[in-house]
């Protein structure tokens, strides 16, 4: 088997609410042993990674420490710091994985940028959920002191909300697609990538941070993979999530899911874009002739059951 398979793994599916920061190497070593082990069985990979909740707090960090002194650095490049972070991590703990099971640690992680478009109405509307949980309190009193911009959030609390424009290219595509052939796993996108935009051939970081479900779904239609497995910290997408009677979905057609996204049962910043990127997915593939393509969103934990269709919520064409 030489199948392409796109794991993309939520930033808070590493730093969760109420965890504290150090737990990350432990969730990044789960992930680690769930793509050691699709190696294993034969798939080639491709490792995306969030960074929501690490973007938000070096962002607030800078703010914190550069007050009264030196400017602090812009987002494209917290972003491309935060690609280096858990690019570092997934490196280390993937390349450990494979190892112990006797493969060669063939893995390595790109500093990647991803094209937007400057006029994206994103910029108008910051939607992207970054960086820890703030009470109301604490929420207004630093959207009076920054200028940022805060909302309630799905899981509860207040996060600051930025700027997310739509992925139209990856910039380092031939990259991804070179160290592929020469049998690395690949760590790219990073964050969604690193926002840029081209101006007479030259390319210029913007300030916002794209949703890394929609540049996974782009890197892997791009890549014309087998499966894109979106992970996350719940273990299944639901209906009514939250509400009393909140029901799992095991199995969603596209057009299903389509259906369900415009009734509005996926909160933007979360789930919404996991459903729709994965959608995207699927369709485009099986535009290409790959009907039994599929994308699946479920816990990171069950990352290998999800990958053999038994866990989380498999969308399929249709
Ligand atoms: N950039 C991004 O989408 O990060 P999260 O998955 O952590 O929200």
């Amino acid at each position: 088997m030489d199948r392409l398979v796109v794991v993309a793994l939520g930033g808070n599916a590493f730093a969760r609410k109420g965890e504290r920061l150090s737990s990350q190497w432990r969730n990044v070593r789960i992930a680690a042993e769930a793509v050691a082990e699709l190696v294993e069985r034969g798939y080639r990979v491709v490792v995306t990674h969030g960074n929501g909740p690490q973007v938000g707090m070096l962002l607030e960090w800078m703010y914190k420490a550069s007050r009264g002194s030196s400017e602090p650095l812009s987002m494209d490049v917290a972003v491309a710091m935060t690609q280096g972070w858990l690019g570092y991590m997934l490196q280390q703990a993937i390349g450990n994985a494979l190892k112990e099971r006797g493969l060669p640690r063939r893995v390595a992680a790109i500093v990647t940028q991803v094209l937007v478009r400057r006029d994206d109405p994103a910029f108008r509307e910051p939607s992207k959920p970054i960086g820890p949980y703030y009470t109301r309190d604490e929420a207004e009193r630093l959207a009076v002191e920054t200028g940022w911009v805060f909302k309630q959030d799905p899981r509860g609390g207040y996060r600051r909300v930025v700027p997310s424009p739509r992925p139209a290219m990856v910039v380092e595509l031939e990259a991804v697609k070179a160290l592929l052939g020469a049998g690395y796993v690949v760590i790219a996108a990073g964050g969604g990538g690193v926002p840029v935009v081209q101006s007479n051939n030259w390319l210029h970081g913007l300030e916002a941070v794209v949703d890394k479900d929609y540049a996974s779904s782009l890197l892997a239609r791009t890549l014309e993979a087998y499966a894109l497995l979106i992970l996350t910290d719940v273990p299944y997408v639901y209906i009514d999530y939250g509400k009393p009677g909140q029901k799992p979905l095991e199995k969603l057609t596209a057009s299903e899911a389509r259906r369900l996204i415009a009734e509005g049962q996926f909160p933007p910043g979360s789930m919404g874009p996991k459903v729709e990127a994965a959608v995207e997915f699927v369709e485009a593939r099986a535009r290409a002739g790959c009907t039994d393509c599929y994308a699946a969103i479920g816990r990171l934990e069950d990352a290998a059951l999800i990958a053999e269709g038994k866990k989380g919520t498999v969308i399929v064409p249709g």
